[in-house]
């Protein structure tokens, strides 16, 4: 459409200038002028006819990458693989595959620095996806269908096969101008990450394998902003996802007595139920952010005395279930927190007991929090920002992770690292149906990535100190 807006002006210009000389009887000498005009014309005409080109070409890329179907629970990363070799060809970047657990591979992608003994810049995107309801999209979420509005629609096009994709076309960018990178620059792709990583990045991040690239930083996964502003990420909350069961003496529907196993899941509800709303409290009140808060939510309730058609009406059951999403926010303390579950929440005077299916908490080696550094200790920080706003963008407050991403493992590691996915004026629909990004979007978000691996390659600061200075222990 652009093109054919294009091509109009041009004829456009054409006709005005040989109507003037006729009309005017213009003097040779303005003829002249007007033909150079003209020819000027042309060569931006072509020169905007190529870039669109090329941003069509990224887009049907990212199409590609979109439609296949790397999906949960079981995916099959080969055919990702395969495609983003053939990426890694294409562009001209080394590549390396390994295996950590059987099938789950992890691709790194090299692009080797001017200077490869300085520490070198990670760019991490997951291969996953979650599975997504075919049937209560508006499209099939793995044609990555492209509607009239310039909106892609497809599991995985803002978490995050975008961010994956827009580090290929940036680094295929800045080839084709003939850029040279000081730092070597990494691209991963892991495996694993919407289940927890821990046939991912778990054991990736603490190999040797990992070690031998010398990460000084990494960008990893953010959010979408439904406003102008890009969202970053240093930090994020701990899942830890409890499960409590109650037990008690089973009786007759009608009978009134203590203990019962759902009187006590009850009361522990109750219990959980306060604690979030006073939680939610901060936020409403605008006493705190959503990161900063412990977030708890019920997942699943689990009781009854099945039949065929329902449950048994007149039966108390002798033990039930209830399933939590708690998120502990970086400053919580995890021992009180243990405590608050084990004597108030799920204690066994109650006649309950609790496991928890998944118990991650952030902390560094020494037990402390992990928390990049977003001030002037922390230069990758001070170059995300200025490289943002170059590329015309803006950048909001850094913020805490609601959820869990591959970071978590790097900060771990004293790395400092940032989620940002280049995303502004668009809902945030992760996980979510009907998730889409619009191609626009998706072109602005190169054009970021372009100024960021410029801006974070071509650093030469004192790197001997950027893993520990710019790493805050709280
Ligand atoms: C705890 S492992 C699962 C990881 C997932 N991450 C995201 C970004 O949704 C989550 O936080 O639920
Ligand atoms: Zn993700
Ligand atoms: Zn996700």
């Amino acid at each position: 459409m652009i093109r054919e807006r294009l091509h109009c002006e041009l004829l456009l210009a054409m006709v005005m200038a040989m109507a003037m000389a006729m009309v005017e009887k213009t003097s040779s000498s303005l003829l002249l002028l007007l033909l150079f005009d003209l020819f000027l014309s042309i060569c931006l005409f072509a020169k905007l006819d190529a870039s669109v080109d090329a941003d069509n070409a990224a887009v049907e890329r990212f199409r590609s990458y979109l439609v296949i179907p790397s999906v949960h629970p079981n995916p099959n990363y080969a055919p990702a693989v395969e495609f983003l070799l053939s990426q890694a060809q294409d562009i001209g970047l080394d590549a390396q595959t390994f295996e950590f657990a059987e099938n789950k591979p992890v691709l790194v992608l090299t692009w080797k620095g001017k200077n490869p003994l300085l520490p070198s810049v990670l760019l991490n995107s997951h291969m996953d996806v979650v599975p997504a309801e075919k049937e209560k999209w508006k499209h099939d979420p793995f044609a990555a269908v492209l509607d009239e509005k310039g909106d892609i629609y497809a599991r995985g096009s803002q978490d995050m096969k975008c961010v994956g994709m827009q580090y290929l076309e940036a680094v295929r960018r800045l080839k084709a101008k003939g850029f040279k990178p000081l730092r070597t620059l990494h691209i991963s792709f892991v495996p694993e990450e919407e289940v927890g990583g821990v046939n991912g990045a778990e054991k990736f991040v603490p190999s040797e394998e990992f070690k031998a690239l010398n990460v000084a930083v990494v960008l990893d996964e953010g959010l979408a902003s439904p406003n102008e502003t890009y969202r970053v990420f240093n930090g994020e909350r701990s899942p830890w996802w409890l499960v409590i069961r109650a037990t008690g003496a089973p009786g007759h529907g009608s009978k009134l007595y203590d203990n019962s196993a759902l009187e006590n899941l009850i009361k522990s509800l109750d219990l959980i139920s306060s604690y979030r709303a006073s939680q939610f409290d901060l936020i409403k009140e605008g006493l705190a952010a959503e990161g900063e808060v412990v977030s708890v939510n019920p997942v699943f309730l689990k009781a009854g005395t099945p039949t065929p058609t329902g449950f048994v009406m007149n039966v108390q059951p002798s033990e039930a279930e209830a399933g939590f999403d708690i998120r502990l926010p970086p400053l919580a303390d995890p021992v009180a927190f243990d405590k608050l579950i084990a004597e108030e929440w799920a204690p066994a005077s109650r006649n309950l007991s609790f496991t928890f299916k998944q118990k991650v908490t952030v902390r560094n080696k020494k037990g402390l929090p992990c928390l990049t550094a977003t001030d002037s200790s922390n230069p990758w920080w001070l170059l995300l920002k200025d490289s943002i706003t170059k590329a015309g963008g803006s950048i909001g407050q850094p913020e805490i992770f609601l959820a869990a991403t591959d970071a978590r493992f790097v900060r771990d590691e004293g790395i400092p690292a940032f989620g940002f996915s280049p995303m502004a004026n668009t809902p945030i629909l992760l996980h979510d149906h009907n998730e889409f990004l619009n191609v626009r979007e998706y072109l602005k978000g190169i054009d970021v990535y372009c100024e960021i691996i410029e801006t974070f390659s071509s650093y030469g600061g004192p790197d001997d100190q950027s893993k520990t200075s710019s790493h805050t222990e709280l």
